[in-house]
């Protein structure tokens, strides 16, 4: 998973600002501490960086360090070099930083930092809202701790009948969990959450933007365990209204009261190196403009993001989108590319083999918004929407699917398919995120094609 270091590493460009905003001690939002740092003095802060040894020198054990290292782990990313610090300190913190830059590494850093080895009960507890991310940042944590603590998924309502008496049994140190997965395993009893020391809840804004999810997330903040006896740490590329959402971690006490805001880049959310581009056309002609577009990028991989299927045309008996695109592709497509589906209303085994087979070699997958978050499938090339996302924050997920090795240049690219009625809502996006879309000319598609 960890995209190897090349051993003449330059290190990236540095973004201009860095925001940091805490409440104090003497009452949460007294004072607030605004750094900016000017341009040429972010590059002086990056050129002389530390390599991630250097900035958990002390605070993370070394076997785990060393595992780091052995998969390529050696310069921090922008956001690990901004963060560190503060999660090896324990501080509470919100990290907000653009997709693809690294955040999970960071708080499991802290995470390691915090449990004690020796220690026979559930310490860390990391939050997420699908399986698919469940199982990529379980790999991570297992790979960083090899074999010198466990960490349990716990993500399928099938298994957790036998996890149960597992985590009876013999506790593991970290669990990386859904809320209804970790709700029920609360409520049945097989452990409490008073002994966990660092709180990690990933793509925090997605879990309290679902109407499914929110009141359990609250339980497991305030009801199963108390803010003053845990480190808590939120984590997402997008945090609408962060400002309101510092307050109210404090607030509900979600949080300690002198929680830190850590925000790379708050000027530009998406990633510099992303091309994006878009094609007008009808309905009608979406499925052939992608089979072109297809055969004109050759994308090493890709995803397709098609829309979720509505109630309504469920009801009408239609097939769903993805469906649709899936077989298409499968009978017109003549590339080297396993065309693979992921969505929602597949069982946890279609999803989990679906989601294996994308590991490791070239695939072009036709995903919902499932695939949006958290997905971390460096070799992924090319992101197609075949639907407009529905906002602005889900476009920023669906592209920061590509881009994804953090100290890497290489141009990648995101192409919306819209409807002329279309154009102005793609306008709004590219304000909102401040990106700018080149439009691609219909007839050079059929050109193309024929
Ligand atoms: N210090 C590092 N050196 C090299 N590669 C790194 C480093 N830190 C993280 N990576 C790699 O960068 C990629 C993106 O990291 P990660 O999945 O943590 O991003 P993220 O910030 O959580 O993104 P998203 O918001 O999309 O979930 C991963 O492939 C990871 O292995």
């Amino acid at each position: 998973m960890a995209a190897a270091v090349p051993s003449g590493y330059a290190p990236p460009l540095p973004t201009t600002i860095l925001n940091l905003t805490a409440g104090t001690h003497f009452g949460p939002f007294t004072l607030r501490l605004r750094l900016r740092l000017r341009p040429h003095r972010a590059a002086a802060v990056t050129a002389a960086a530390a390599t991630l040894r250097e900035v958990c020198a002390g605070r993370v054990p070394d076997h785990v360090l060393q595992r780091a290292e052995e998969v390529g782990y050696v310069v921090p990313t922008e956001v690990q070099e901004q963060s560190l610090p503060l999660l090896l300190s324990g501080q509470d913190c919100i990290l907000h930083a653009q997709t693809g830059s690294g955040k999970t590494l960071a708080y499991l850093l802290s995470v390691f930092s915090a449990i004690d080895f020796g220690r026979s009960s559930v310490q860390a507890l990391v939050v997420v809202p699908t399986r698919e991310l469940g199982i990529q940042v379980t790999k991570v944590a297992r790979i960083l701790a090899a074999k010198a603590c466990t960490v349990m998924a716990l993500l399928d309502g099938g298994m957790l009948k036998r996890q149960k008496s597992w985590v009876k049994a013999e506790p593991p140190a970290i669990i990386v969990a859904t809320v209804p997965s970790l709700c029920q395993m609360v409520e049945r009893r097989a452990f409490t959450l008073q002994s966990v020391r660092v709180l990690v809840i990933d793509e925090v804004d997605f879990i309290f933007g679902s109407s499914k999810q929110v009141s359990s997330l609250r339980k497991i903040l305030t009801s199963y365990s108390a803010a003053s006896n845990r480190q808590t740490i939120f984590a997402s590329a997008s945090i609408p209204q962060h400002n309101r959402f510092l307050h109210d971690c404090v607030q509900h006490k979600w949080t300690k009261s002198d929680v830190v805001h850590v925000h790379v880049n708050p000027v530009q959310p998406m990633p510099a190196h992303l091309c994006h581009k878009y094609v007008i056309c009808t309905k009608k002609e979406r499925l052939h403009v992608l089979l072109s577009l297809l055969e004109s990028d050759a994308p090493k991989s890709a995803i397709i993001f098609v829309a979720e299927q509505s109630e309504r045309s469920k009801k009408e008996g239609n097939p769903p989108s993805t469906a649709v695109v899936v077989e298409f592709l499968r009978s017109s497509y003549k590339g080297s590319l396993d065309v693979l589906l992921l969505e929602e209303d597949m069982n946890f085994n279609a999803r989990a083999a679906s989601f294996s087979e994308v590991k490791g070699r070239g695939f072009m997958l036709v995903s919902t918004d499932i695939a949006s978050r958290g997905f971390d499938l460096p070799q992924t090339s090319h992101i197609y929407n075949f639907d407009l996302p529905k906002t602005a924050t889900d476009y920023l997920h669906r592209a920061g699917r590509t881009g994804r090795e953090p100290f890497s240049r290489l141009e990648c690219s995101v192409t919306t398919l819209i409807t002329e009625d279309e154009h102005f809502v793609l306008q709004r996006f590219q304000n909102e995120l401040k990106f700018h879309c080149v439009e691609l000319p219909l007839e050079s598609m059929f050109t193309f094609n024929s």
